[in-house]
């Protein structure tokens, strides 16, 4: 039985200024979320976003007050193991919240494979790989400190994919910078671009032609989540690989983007899908309509970033890899044993439900009081 369920907020400064076009963060706000149960096993989610209400539409301190108020009380009470029940009933009774539901179905299911003993993965089809790989974000800002930070990354083999921040200056000035980047690292480095949404779709022509042509791989997001006609004219028009991400909330919006040919890859996040099974029918939907994926992230903490991984291990299909690197962006590390990032890859844990479990002292000082 579920007998308690607990939001906890903690604050963690990044290890230099994170700069997206619609936010630059200094720290990041985790969300995490405890649920107890009668038989004495707890499970961890996660529901960690970016930029308070910046980058999507719900905030930590909405998402802490829609379960305290909303989610708990219709749970409390409810057989524990019977995960699927319980998502359907949060899933008919609560409107929206999909970083809120994804935290609760990451806690429960947690919870559940411990108390079956298998890791995670093995409850959503079982994985498929033990490792993922892992590209990291360059974006201090400035391309000279960019690009040391990628070298650094490539000398310690932990990143050899990197995505650029970029839409906050005229096109022309991104281009210059991306271009710089890519030049610096050579042929052998994959770059790609994030823009955020911030472009318009004349913009997006200008710029897309001429990343294209410098050889970047691979560009997210370019113009408005709306704009699906846009991104479906952008995807037809050039040959380099277009990548939803905030257009993307689910299994849904997948079947719209194929039925519309409107990108190329799917960036597959477990919070913007609303949670681990809707992600995986996001999946789905990509590998039926012949859609690449790649395994996105809110830049969580360990706990987000393992569920992630359990459910990526489980993709047959994961052209683009991943950007699981939230933990490596932090300062400090709330698991009790950090993850495991090696040989440019994420080692997916191999233990009991999520594999990982957080360190209580450090929630302790981290946390909001
Ligand atoms: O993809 C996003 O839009 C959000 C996030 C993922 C990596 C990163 O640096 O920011
Ligand atoms: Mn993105």
């Amino acid at each position: 039985m579920i007998t308690n369920i607990e939001v906890i907020l903690a604050e963690v400064p990044t290890i230099r200024p994170h700069r997206l076009s619609v936010a630059t963060m200094h720290t990041q706000t985790l969300v995490l979320v405890r649920v107890r149960c009668a038989d004495g096993i707890e499970g961890w989610g996660e529901a960690t976003t970016i930029g308070g209400l910046n980058y999507g539409e719900e905030s930590p301190d909405s998402i802490k007050a829609n379960i305290d108020a909303h989610i708990a009380p219709l749970l409390i009470g409810m057989e524990a193991s019977q995960v699927a029940k319980a998502m359907a009933k949060i899933r008919k009774v609560i409107q929206g919240n999909r970083f809120a539901k994804c935290a609760i179905e990451t806690a429960l299911l947690d919870a559940q494979a411990r108390r079956l003993g298998v890791p995670l993965s093995e409850l959503l089809g079982g994985r498929v790989r033990d490792a993922l790989p892992v590209a990291w974000t360059l974006a201090s800002g400035d391309t000279a400190k960019d690009i040391a930070e990628a070298e650094k990354m490539l000398e310690l083999r932990r990143h050899n994919i990197f995505k650029l921040k970029i839409g906050s200056r005229p096109v022309a000035d991104d281009v210059a910078h991306v271009l710089a980047i890519k030049k610096a690292l050579g042929d052998s480095v994959s770059v790609r671009v994030d823009v955020n949404q911030a472009w318009s779709e004349l913009d997006a022509v200008r710029g897309i032609a001429a990343l294209e042509a410098g050889g970047v791989d691979l560009i997210e997001q370019p113009v408005r989540a709306e704009h699906m006609a846009a991104m479906a004219r952008l995807t037809q028009r050039f040959a380099v690989a277009l990548m939803a991400d905030e257009a993307l909330h689910g299994p849904l919006d997948a079947l719209a983007f194929a039925r519309n040919e409107a990108t190329d890859v799917f960036a597959v996040k477990i919070t913007q899908s609303g949670g681990l099974v809707p992600a995986a029918q996001v999946a789905t939907v990509a590998q039926l309509a012949g859609i690449s994926l790649y395994g996105g992230t809110m830049l969580e903490g360990g706990i987000g970033t393992a569920a992630s991984a359990h459910l990526f291990s489980t993709f047959g299909e994961l052209a683009f890899g991943t950007e699981l690197f939230g933990p490596l962006l932090l300062t400090e590390e709330v698991l009790r044993t950090p993850l495991v990032y090696k040989d440019f890859m994420l080692q997916v844990p191999t233990g009991p439900g999520l594999g990982v479990a957080p360190d209580m002292d450090k929630l302790r000082d981290l946390r909001r009081h």
